[in-house]
């Protein structure tokens, strides 16, 4: 069975990159290249990627007007990602451009609530519901505007996938037992989030910070 995790490799160094995902490859299922390593690599550092042969999810978390995004996604189209994220709260609109740039090959999933962030947070921009809510809410958005799936936390996946029993969804911020929180507020550990419905699990550091990422990633694989 192919491994639910990707690995995201966020660092800014393409060789450490093509390292961590050569030493993890046999127990990952993709690898995940976001902000980070784009700022730095670019769409030639994207490529360099796909030469070890592991499906890329390109995490971007495009949020602009619709025009822009749709424009952005179009020149990213030859990288054939299997995964691609815009920000839902970007709307109706944007989402549903986004979904039609997009290659038909490339899942576009809609960032709901950062797993970083907690009702304080989301109080402090002016956002009145839970996350639990706004996450029900922009995945009903999301589903409406024809996306493929979102990026939500462990915490709201079982009631996303009730809104949306078709849905792909990716679960971030994910933590074995005793596993250093660090930024993510929202986490649960891998087997809950594959249980409560998560079809993919994003998991950086507990992997790419271990001493060894290879036994890392084969024994948050040996819990699942
Ligand atoms: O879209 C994502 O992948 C994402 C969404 C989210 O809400 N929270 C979140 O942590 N992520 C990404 O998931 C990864 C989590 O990394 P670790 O916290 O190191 O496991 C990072 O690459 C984040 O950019």
């Amino acid at each position: 069975m192919t491994s639910p995790i990707y690995v995201a490799l966020d660092t800014p160094d393409l060789e450490r990159a093509k390292t961590l995902a050569t030493r993890v490859k046999n127990h990952v299922g993709g690898i995940k290249l976001g902000l980070e390593f784009f700022a730095a690599n670019g769409r030639s550092g994207v490529k360099e990627m796909a030469h070890l042969g592991l499906p890329i999810f390109l995490d971007l978390k495009l949020h602009d007007i619709p025009n822009t995004v749709a424009k952005a996604v179009q020149a990213l189209r030859d990288l054939e990602p299997a995964v691609l994220t815009v920000h839902a709260a970007g709307g109706r609109a944007m989402m549903e451009d986004a979904k039609a740039a997009a290659p038909t090959g490339t899942k576009v999933v809609g960032v709901t609530v950062l797993t970083s962030l907690d009702e304080d947070d989301l109080t402090s921009i002016g956002v009145q519901s839970d996350p639990h809510a706004q996450v029900e809410r922009l995945a009903t958005l999301a589903r409406e505007a024809g996306l493929d799936g979102l990026v939500c936390s462990g915490a709201e996946v079982k009631a996303a996938k009730r809104l949306w029993p078709g849905g792909y969804f990716v679960v971030p911020g994910v933590r074995p037992v005793n596993g250093a929180a660090g930024d993510q507020k929202r986490v649960v550990t891998p087997r809950q989030a594959l249980n409560d419905g998560a079809s993919i699990l994003v998991v950086g550091r507990p992997i790419t910070g271990a001493e060894d990422p290879d036994l890392a990633a084969r024994a948050i694989e040996a819990t699942l």
